[in-house]
């Protein structure tokens, strides 16, 4: 489903006065495609992708997910129904790759399919089929410490994906990897945002992560910078 939004701005109120982290940014990413979101520390890119996974609201601007009939605009929903699309339609992957260090990898990926409300033996199935799909299918039962940097955030990925959502949201996902495990992780978030046809968004700082983008936007002081769009076609859409 197509995410995308539109002329977005951010202000963040503080004691040193006001802060505009975004300026008026807009893109659209569609089904099975990868847009990396890069620029400097502090560019805007943690801040645009919160507002994208409606985890924070735009000060003015929209975001919206689908087209048509099916189209839903984030950025106008209330809080609980923001969390219930979060649980519904996005995954994320985070950094640190948030797993729980007690749990084994399949349950880890079991957690959101249980939030969800999907019974035992269905989470079962799926937890182990998106391990499958991420080359863990004989670490199942490995707890987040006995397995290596990679393979960790292989099992973020799959709890990202295991639910099957429409959009993934993936902030720095290598930005703890060596480069070479980094650059085998991009290529797998590649092809199964391919395969599973997701909408998907990735920051980085990694200029070899952004190899892998079907486009790139690039972020400088909260602003789209122009001429930044990559192999694809333009990062910048209008709707
Ligand atoms: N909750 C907040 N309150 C005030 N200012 C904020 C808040 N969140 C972000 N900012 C400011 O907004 C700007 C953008 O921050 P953001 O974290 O989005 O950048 P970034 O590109 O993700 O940086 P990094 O690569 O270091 O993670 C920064 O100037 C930051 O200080």
């Amino acid at each position: 489903m197509r995410l995308a939004c539109d002329d977005v701005t951010r202000v963040f109120a503080t004691p040193a006065g006001e802060v505009a982290a975004l300026r008026g940014v807009s893109l659209a990413v569609e089904p099975g495609e990868l847009l990396v979101v890069r620029g400097p520390s502090g560019a805007g890119k943690t801040t645009l992708l919160n507002i994208l996974a409606g985890i924070d609201l735009p000060t003015s601007g929209s975001v919206t997910m689908g087209q048509g009939e099916d189209r839903t605009v984030i950025s106008a929903l209330g809080d609980d129904a923001r969390a219930a699309l979060r649980a519904q339609r996005i995954g994320y992957v985070f950094q640190a790759f948030g797993l729980i260090p007690v749990l084994s990898a399949q349950e880890n990926v079991e957690i959101p399919l249980r939030l969800a409300g999907m019974s035992p033996t269905q989470r079962r199935e799926r937890a182990r089929q998106a391990l499958e799909q991420v080359g863990l299918a004989d670490h199942v039962r490995q707890r987040p410490g006995e397995l290596s940097g990679g393979q960790q955030q292989r099992v973020g990925i799959a709890r990202a994906l295991a639910g099957r959502p429409d959009v993934l949201i993936a902030d720095e996902p290598t930005g703890q990897l060596d480069s070479e495990t980094a650059a085998r992780v991009m290529d797998l978030i590649h092809d199964l945002v391919a395969s599973a046809s997701v909408a998907a968004v990735v920051a980085t700082h990694d200029p070899e992560a952004a190899e892998r983008a079907d486009r790139v936007l690039t972020l400088r002081a909260g602003t789209a910078q122009p001429g930044t769009a990559q192999p694809g076609g333009e990062a910048v859409r209008r709707e």
